[in-house]
């Protein structure tokens, strides 16, 4: 991939696949790569649409220099987004092209200042202005929070060509193909609910807001600065961010216990058991010393139910479970079934600190038994995990009927 790629009439994919960074933003792995998206239009102006992150420069500059016709400068450089997986090129390309002008809106061009120090040619938009660059004419969306404040999309009246920033972006480099009819879609999909879930989610009432400000739009290539470019089928990750920014779940329910010697896993045990003879099939189990919060948080965004098990640790929860609960908080999630269950081995903490979480959260619906272990599970305290399974499974089919 080392040509730009066209996505549409005159547009062209010039982004890059970033294989060694193991933790994006310090803090979400990247089994499989991420990629930062980046777009060249060809018009009687030649505009490009964000940049990649720092390290990558010479790949996009490149691909830049290849696509650019004979005696032609770079005469736009239009700013989505200013964190640095994007902007992290701007410098650099400002050396290579100064007289190119950059265009964002006027918290875009403070930050601009701030991160680069850069002032100069300059573009403030506001909301709904457009930018001829000859026969396209690009659009600026205002979307606030989605996930900066300076966020804005970018649309191309012409092809219908939504540059959406990280919106709709997922992990995953993209290896071959780059559209939605090339790839392994369930894969993206999921790396998608994965980045929005523990990236975007906390700002899902901006993204409802953006789709207000988007609708209407006849929208028929989505192009976001990571994972693929939408053009068989847009309107499948409009309508799952839709779901997923509205909080939206489906039936299913995520286990996750946090157990050192076994006592507080065998309780969960029997608790999947409960639900699988109910017939719920969806059943996510973590062990959260073993599964990244990232995976976990993605599953609790989808669906409904959710137990939480821990073993008391030093008069408290198990320490990794205090994370999980404030990155539920943090994210501000609604809407869910759940179950908690505990053990200890003299004075207790875990499970009085789980039940406060589960009460405590506004239209979450606490399941019941709720039930604790002395060292370790008997028969009926077992007995007691797969009544909590039962219940869970039928207060969710309740929910949804
Ligand atoms: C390092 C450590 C600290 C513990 N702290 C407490 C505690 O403060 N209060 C308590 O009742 N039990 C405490 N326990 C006991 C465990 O919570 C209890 O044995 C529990 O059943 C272990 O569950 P598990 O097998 O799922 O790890 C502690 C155990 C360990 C290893």
């Amino acid at each position: 991939m080392n040509q730009g790629i066209k996505i549409s009439e005159d547009i062209y994919w010039i982004g890059v696949n970033d294989y060694e960074t193991d933790l994006f933003e310090s803090l979400w792995p990247l089994p499989k790569g991420v990629s930062y998206n980046a777009y060249l239009i060809l018009d009687e102006k030649i505009a490009l649409i964000d940049t990649v992150k720092g390290g990558y420069f010479s790949q996009y500059l490149d691909k830049i220099k290849k696509m650019l016709p004979e005696g032609k400068s770079v005469d736009y450089l239009v700013i989505n987004h200013m964190e640095p997986d994007h902007s992290g090129a701007i410098k650099v390309l400002v050396e290579a092209y100064p007289e190119m002008k950059i265009v964002g809106n006027k918290k875009t061009l403070q930050f601009l200042e701030g991160f680069y120090g850069i002032t100069r040619n300059t573009v403030s938009v506001e909301d709904s202005e457009v930018l001829s660059l000859g026969s396209h004419k690009l659009q600026f969306y205002l979307t606030p929070m989605v996930h900066w404040p300076e966020t804005m999309m970018t649309y191309d009246i012409k092809t219908g060509t939504l540059f959406s920033g990280d919106a709709f972006g997922g992990f995953g480099a993209l290896n071959g193909g780059i559209f939605d009819d090339q790839v392994d879609l369930e894969y993206y999909e999921n790396e998608i609910l994965r980045y929005f879930s523990n990236i975007v989610g906390r700002y899902s009432s901006m993204v409802q807001r953006a789709f207000k400000k988007l609708e209407g739009l006849n929208i028929k290539t989505i192009a976001a600065t990571h994972g693929p470019v939408w053009r068989k089928n847009p309107d499948k990750i409009i309508e799952l961010y839709d779901r997923w920014s509205k909080q939206e779940t489906e039936e299913g329910v995520v286990l996750v216990y946090g157990s050192m010697y076994g006592n507080t896993q065998k309780m969960m045990e029997a608790v999947a058991k409960g639900l699988c003879n109910e017939g719920v099939q969806k059943i996510r189990l973590h062990n959260i010393a073993r599964s990244h919060l990232s995976f976990i948080i993605r599953d609790i965004w989808r669906f409904k139910g959710l137990i939480m098990g821990s073993c008391t640790y030093n008069t408290e929860l198990f320490p990794p479970m205090k994370q999980l609960i404030s990155a539920i908080e943090n994210r501000m999630m609604k809407n869910r079934y759940v179950g908690v269950l505990g053990s200890y081995s003299w004075s207790g903490g875990a499970l009085k600190e789980l039940e406060e979480f589960a009460t405590n959260r506004k239209g979450w619906n606490l399941v019941e038994p709720v039930i604790e272990a002395l060292h370790s599970p008997g028969e009926e305290e077992l007995k007691r995990c797969e009544l909590l399974g039962k219940n869970m499974a039928i207060a969710m089919r309740k929910a949804s009927e």
